[in-house]
């Protein structure tokens, strides 16, 4: 079994090492539109084409017929879009108590997938965070995100989690949410960034085995994500 389980995305998986790392959890952020849920959904689906499950809590409203698209790109011959979806267990949560508590559940289903998503471990958070000024909800999205490690490293599982961004008034800069709290838990954090024209770039910004810094330009297509060598991922056979 490989260390790692694939983006769906050549040049992205090339960036990280191999893919999103077994055993830890990968961050990325990114601000709205980015390509944050394209990513996760392209990663999940690749999983359930190798014939594999995967766990996709969603927190967002996922499109279905988004998803329907990129099952499409990623599935073989000899595989259809019902085989993928049917890989693919997702958990629509529609306020932070149900994230909470589909996280927790997790664990129910750990010993049959291979990846969990989290999209976005952020969302509700930021909704809550005015009320608490942070403090108790973002320590709560910690212990979320040490859940799914501990689960990760047990069951040798990939996990993602999107987290989006605030503009830091003293920088000026758009910087992750949660910041040192949730970045200390993640193994390997990836930035994506869009620009006019639709062009994307990813950014690794913190990885256990390589330099902080690289980038990759990629874009986003009916079929998923593309390398900015237009060339498509393969497909399964
Ligand atoms: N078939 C497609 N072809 C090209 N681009 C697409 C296609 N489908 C979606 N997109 C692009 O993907 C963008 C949405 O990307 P995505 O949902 O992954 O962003 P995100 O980073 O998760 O954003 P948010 O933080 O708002 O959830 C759209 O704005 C559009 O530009």
């Amino acid at each position: 079994m490989s260390d790692h389980v694939s983006t769906g995305c050549d040049p992205l998986d090339e960036l990280l090492g191999g893919g999103l790392e077994r055993g830890a959890v990968t961050q990325v952020y990114g601000p709205p539109a980015a390509g944050k849920t394209n990513l996760a959904l392209s990663a999940a689906l690749d999983v359930a084409a190798g014939g594999d499950a995967a766990l996709y809590i969603d927190t967002e409203g996922l499109s279905p017929d988004r998803m329907e698209q990129i099952a499409r790109g990623r599935a073989g011959p000899n595989q259809t879009v019902d085989d993928l979806a049917g890989r693919l267990i997702v958990s629509e949560v529609f306020d932070y108590d149900e994230q909470t508590e589909a996280v927790q559940d997790t664990a129910e289903f750990a010993a049959e997938i291979e990846l969990v998503v989290l999209d976005s471990a952020t969302g509700f958070y930021r909704l809550r965070r005015d009320d608490d000024d942070g403090g108790e909800t973002l320590r709560d999205v910690a212990r979320q995100i040490t859940h799914l490690l501990s689960l990760a490293r047990k069951h040798d599982l990939a996990v993602l989690f999107t987290n989006q961004v605030f503009t830091d008034p003293d920088s000026d800069r758009s910087t992750a949410l949660g910041g040192h709290t949730l970045n200390h838990w993640s193994g390997a954090i990836l930035r994506l960034d869009r620009f006019r024209g639709g062009n994307r770039r990813a950014t690794l910004e913190k990885h256990r085995a390589k330099p902080a810094g690289d980038t990759v330009q990629f874009s986003i297509t009916d079929d998923g994500l593309v390398g900015d060598d237009g060339q498509q991922p393969p497909r399964r056979d």
